[in-house]
């Protein structure tokens, strides 16, 4: 069945309301992990609920020099994927109906947490996010919010953003969906040449072997060390990946973890990485566990 696709704010409005109201944020070029998004909504509020699919290329959160012009825009595809999912509607609307007032001069300020890791290597990036989230959450009106664990520091800023501000939503992380071969999926991988994407498979197998290195024992130093050295090999590959960051975090505020530090929050930690491959940047990321069998999820 096809599924509606509400433009404006006032069809949005329009929309009954029917039990518990979930909503997934998009920015379109929808794939599986979108999809298992969707899905995940869809199990929470049951087939008497509702699931509200947003695709919207928000300006506020690309820099300069980035992507926004060449961004894919694929909205008859991402309809199909969408009800494929089990979306009953999907909030389109173009960037004057979510930013009527111009470039707003009032924003969402993402703090010091906002400032770390992608923060640093993307400026105003997570303002830009948090504040066209929250115009959404306002718009889309949701009992819950689902996010996707790739863009962790992205989920625990949200997560953040709701518990400061009192927004009455729930937020829920889905785990990272990911190629057979381990490449996590993104709309940015259609970027890729076949040479560019297995130079890319490199981000994955650093994340795996940091976290086998920590399963065999090696604790968090040895995981780091295993994944800087699949890193390094890639660096020398053709095309070559340029390394922006490989990080061990806190995930609860994304504060780095020395060496021999725990990690707050029950010893977990989030070994992130980002990277360019040719003209194309994808981040990844494993949650790892210290003292857990596997050392991981
Ligand atoms: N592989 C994935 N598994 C689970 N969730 C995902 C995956 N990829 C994206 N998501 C989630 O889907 C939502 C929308 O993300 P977005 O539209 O930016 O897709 P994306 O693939 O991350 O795109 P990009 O390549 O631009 O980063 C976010 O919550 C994001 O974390
Ligand atoms: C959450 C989001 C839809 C806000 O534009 C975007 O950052 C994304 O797709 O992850
Ligand atoms: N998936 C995160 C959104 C962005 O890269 O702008």
């Amino acid at each position: 069945m096809p599924v509606p696709v509400l433009r404006t704010a006032a069809e949005l409005r329009a929309l009954p309301r029917r039990g518990r109201r979930a909503v997934v944020m998009t920015m379109g070029a929808l794939h599986e992990g979108h999809a298992a998004l969707v899905r995940a909504a869809r199990e929470r509020t049951g087939p008497e609920g509702q699931v509200v699919v947003t695709v919207f290329v928000n300006p506020l959160q690309f820099g300069a020099g980035e992507d926004l012009d060449r961004y894919p825009r694929t909205l008859d595809a991402d309809l199909e994927v969408a009800a494929g999912a089990g979306a009953d509607a999907v909030f389109a609307p173009p960037v004057e109906e979510v930013y009527p007032g111009g470039e707003p001069e009032v924003r969402i300020s993402a703090g010091p947490m906002g400032g770390r890791l992608e923060g640093a290597s993307r400026p105003g990036h997570f303002d830009g996010m948090l504040t066209v989230v929250a115009k959404l959450l306002h718009l889309t009106a949701p009992d819950l919010a689902l996010y996707g664990e790739k863009d962790a520091q992205q989920l625990a800023l949200i997560t953040r953003m709701v518990r400061d501000l009192n927004f009455p939503v729930e937020i829920v992380g889905v785990p990272t969906v990911r190629e057979a071969d381990g490449l996590a999926l993104s709309s940015r991988n259609r970027y890729l040449s076949p040479g560019e994407r297995t130079t890319a498979l490199a981000l994955s197998r650093a994340l795996f072997a940091g976290r086998d290195a920590l399963a065999a024992g090696g604790g968090l130093r040895a995981a780091r060390a295993a994944a800087g050295e699949v890193l390094a090999r890639a660096a020398e590959a053709d095309p070559p990946l340029v390394l922006d960051y490989l990080a061990l975090v806190d995930p609860s505020d994304f504060t780095e973890i020395g060496d021999d530090g725990d990690a707050a929050g029950g010893g977990e930690a989030v070994l992130a990485v980002a990277a360019r491959v040719g003209a194309t940047r994808l981040i990844d990321n494993v949650r790892l566990r210290p003292g857990h069998p596997g050392g991981a999820r």
